[in-house]
């Protein structure tokens, strides 16, 4: 293994191979672990996109919050679904795959277009230029992230969050925006784990087969996410499981992993020393 890549093995804790039934009940009790203890909380946040890795978040905080009150004779616990659109979002028929599969025990729908193109108007008003799509799409994923927080306000709840091992190696998220999050259920696991814990569950296999997309820049809808980051995750997963890849591709993933470390690490003060 390449020096950088054993070091980035150890630290996201990614395992070569996995048994899929076992991780989707590691990631079922962490949710109700934490509910156990925390009594206070009685809900879970999340967006669903329509995409691979909300389609296996939003199950898995269903199946635990079906199993807490199971457990409880109850229905105090629930799940909140939240489709978050800007404006009218292209892949809607999949987002209502999603949440055909899931069963969420709630649905609230917010378009966040308004709250969006104000924000942006207020700024470009303000410093006389204007914002580009790319960084109008960090505006959009991080609108999305307060709206899930006001819900999880309500609710007495927490925003889960779909980091997982392949977003998080290359800081494929928006700093403060998809990024931030109270659970992060799929942390240890690659892209094509999350896949075989789908196919595992049950899931419409047009879920898990779709090609991922962030779906934030106005200009270049349903980019896929292998053509911002100019690798595939085949190889990213391959990277993440040990194994050896092409140079170039290596080469890509490490210059994504570097240039991102600030995002996997708290706000810098005075003692840190990573950065150095
Ligand atoms: N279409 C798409 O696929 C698409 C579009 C937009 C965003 N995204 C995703 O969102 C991500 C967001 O982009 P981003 O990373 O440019 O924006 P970001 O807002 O997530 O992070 C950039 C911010 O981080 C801070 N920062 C940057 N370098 C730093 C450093 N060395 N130390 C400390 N702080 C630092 C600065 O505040 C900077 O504005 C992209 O990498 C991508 O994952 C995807
Ligand atoms: N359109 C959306 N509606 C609800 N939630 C969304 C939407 N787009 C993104 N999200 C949430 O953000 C994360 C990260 O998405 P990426 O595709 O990985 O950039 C996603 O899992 C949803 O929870
Ligand atoms: O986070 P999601 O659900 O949008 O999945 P993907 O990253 O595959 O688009
Ligand atoms: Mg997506």
């Amino acid at each position: 293994m390449r020096p950088l890549q054993k070091e980035i093995v150890k630290k996201l804790l990614v395992q070569p191979t996995i048994d899929p039934e076992a991780e989707f009940r590691k990631s079922v009790d962490l949710l109700k672990g934490y509910m156990k203890k925390n009594t206070f909380l009685k809900s879970f946040v999340l967006g669903i996109s329509g995409g691979q890795d909300s389609t296996l978040v939003g199950y898995i905080a269903q199946t635990a919050v079906n199993e807490l009150n199971e457990e409880t004779n109850g229905s105090d616990y629930k799940f909140v679904a939240v489709s978050l659109p800007y404006g009218v979002q292209a892949d809607e028929d999949d987002r209502q795959l999603a949440l055909k599969f899931i069963k969420p025990s709630q649905t609230v729908t917010v378009n966040i277009k308004e709250a969006v193109d104000a924000s942006v108007k207020a700024v470009e008003e303000a410093v006389s230029e204007k914002l580009s799509n790319f960084l109008r799409g960090n505006v959009k994923a991080r609108e999305r992230m307060k709206v899930q927080y006001d819900l999880a306000g309500l609710y007495k709840g927490v925003v889960l969050g779909t980091d997982h091992a392949a977003e998080a190696i290359t800081g494929f998220f928006t700093k403060h925006g998809d990024g931030a999050a109270d659970i992060i259920p799929l942390y240890r696991l690659n892209k094509r784990q999350g896949k075989e814990i789908l196919k595992f569950v049950g899931a419409p296999e047009r879920l898990y087969t779709k090609i991922p997309t962030a779906d934030l820049e106005d200009d270049k809808p349903l980019l896929p996410d292998e053509v911002a980051l100019g690798v595939s995750y085949d190889e990213i997963d391959d990277y993440l499981e040990g194994k050896e890849i092409r140079t170039e591709a290596a080469e890509i993933i490490e210059g994504w992993y570097t240039k991102t470390e600030h995002k996997r690490n708290e706000a810098i003060n005075v003692y840190d020393t990573w950065w150095k």
